[in-house]
């Protein structure tokens, strides 16, 4: 599903990935841990196309995203590849559902069908009676919840999550991990994770550490 070979990333003469080796099957769940500044965001920017390696291969569903260019990479992105991030990024002024519907109007979806079927994601994710809600409106754990079902919009071959559950407090994190492992149960959902929370590394599939820009598994 996701092969990753020899990724090298140096901003100026800080070398902070040297060579990333990296393999992940579909339905896998895998946590990436380690300090501060070892290059974990790094990697997972790089991965979900969000930003590029200096040298290396990535390959994501059978295409070789390292050979993309801009446009192409975007048409990818915007297709195949959701993202949470610690802080939801939900636009202010849009409810909930216009939220979700988002990733589906920048690929070209109808409204009905966009709607219909943020509608059956809100409801899988107990937020039925918070569609008109403004994300202001929302607890944080509800929030997140929204953010999560954006990233599911378009039915992405890997969501990419950047401390999820940074920015929650202790029931709500846990509620977000067990979404999920219900994700990954009912749609054998992909999930890359950088994180600090120790809890969600070792419920996952694999936890690997990013050290000296490497990963240990
Ligand atoms: N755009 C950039 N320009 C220069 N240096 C950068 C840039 N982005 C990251 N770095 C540096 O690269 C190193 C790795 O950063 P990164 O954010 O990947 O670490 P991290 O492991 O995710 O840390 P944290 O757990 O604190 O989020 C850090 O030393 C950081 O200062």
């Amino acid at each position: 599903m996701i092969v990753a070979k020899q990724i090298q990333k140096s901003y100026g003469k800080l070398s902070v990935l040297k060579g990333v080796d990296l393999s992940i099957q579909q339905g896998e769940i895998v946590s990436i841990v380690g300090k501060s500044g070892a290059g974990k965001s790094t990697l997972l920017h790089i991965l979900g196309t969000l930003d590029t390696a200096d040298s290396g291969q990535i390959f994501i569903a059978g295409e070789e995203i390292s050979k993309l260019n801009q446009k192409k990479l975007a048409d990818f992105r915007s297709k195949n590849l959701g993202f949470v991030f610690q802080f939801h990024h939900l636009l202010p002024e849009f409810n909930a559902l216009e939220n979700v519907c988002i990733p589906a109007f920048i690929n070209g979806t109808s409204d009905a069908i966009a709607k219909k079927r943020a509608h059956e994601l809100l409801d899988y994710l107990g937020l039925a009676a918070r569609t008109t809600h403004k994300p202001a409106q929302l607890s944080g754990g509800e929030q997140q919840r929204v953010a999560v079902a954006r990233a599911l919009m378009n039915q992405p071959a890997v969501i990419f999550a950047d401390e999820p559950s940074g920015n929650l407090d202790s029931a709500s994190s846990q509620d977000l991990h067990q979404l999920i492992f219900n994700l990954r149960k009912d749609f054998q959902q992909t999930f890359i994770i950088v994180t600090h929370n120790e809890e969600l590394a070792r419920m996952s599939d694999r936890r690997l550490e990013m050290k000296d820009g490497l990963l240990l598994s």
